[in-house]
């Protein structure tokens, strides 16, 4: 594993979500540095809500199994050429992570809780792409399906709020542009001529 090499800015500001890896397995151990570091995530309570499966090395290899079951549609109807079309979108990342989340029966601590496994993956995306590592945070709607739930060990009160791919890349995706800030933030009781402020990058 690298040292760190990116600053905070930078890691935030140019980690790219991966959407296109080139096949190379991830080492379970830089799954496992990433998440013992993504998990100082601030979490209210110290209620600690997340647990995490991953499947990286062998174990990639029978996720991808179940991943073709719930995630390619009638993949017994494909040809060879299809289905392995259709996987690239599992079998070119090197590993994964399903985050998954406590569902508090409170309203509050369930969105604070959401909240905080939301930092803890923004982390992890961003200690990654510090080692190179590209990642992608996935929702598709199978994560919610019961069977796929139950594949996984997934118990009633727990929800799978990321499927987080990691893998390695050989291009770096152009920026998805942001809303600027001037058109989202409003300075609290200053007047027009006070707000343009510059900003030092
Ligand atoms: C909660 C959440 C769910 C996402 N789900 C998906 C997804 O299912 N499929 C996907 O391709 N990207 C998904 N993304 C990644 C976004 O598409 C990506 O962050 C966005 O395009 C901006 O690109 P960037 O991260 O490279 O700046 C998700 C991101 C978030 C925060």
């Amino acid at each position: 594993m690298n040292e760190q090499a990116l600053s905070i800015r930078d890691a935030i500001v140019n980690r790219r979500s991966i959407k296109n890896f080139n096949g190379q397995p991830v080492d379970l151990e830089n799954i496992t540095s990433i998440l013992e570091n993504a998990i100082w995530a601030p979490t209210h309570g110290l209620r600690n809500p997340w647990r995490f499966i991953v499947a990286a090395n062998k174990q990639y290899a029978k996720v991808l199994d179940v991943l073709k079951e719930y995630g390619v549609p009638k993949w017994k109807e494909l040809s060879d050429e299809d289905l392995e079309k259709q996987m690239k979108k599992f079998s070119a990342a090197g590993a994964v992570v399903f985050v998954i989340v406590q569902e508090d029966a409170r309203q509050k601590e369930r969105l604070e809780d959401f909240a905080a496994a939301s930092a803890l993956v923004q982390n992890a995306m961003l200690l990654a792409w510090d080692q190179g590592i590209g990642t992608c945070w996935k929702t598709p709607p199978f994560l919610d399906n019961p069977k796929f739930r139950e594949e996984l060990g997934v118990k009633p009160g727990e929800r799978i709020m990321s499927m987080l791919q990691f893998g390695y890349f050989d291009e770096i995706p152009k920026p998805r542009t942001r809303t600027p800030l001037e058109e989202i933030v409003t300075y609290y009781g200053m007047e027009d001529e006070e707000t343009s402020v510059e900003v030092e990058q």
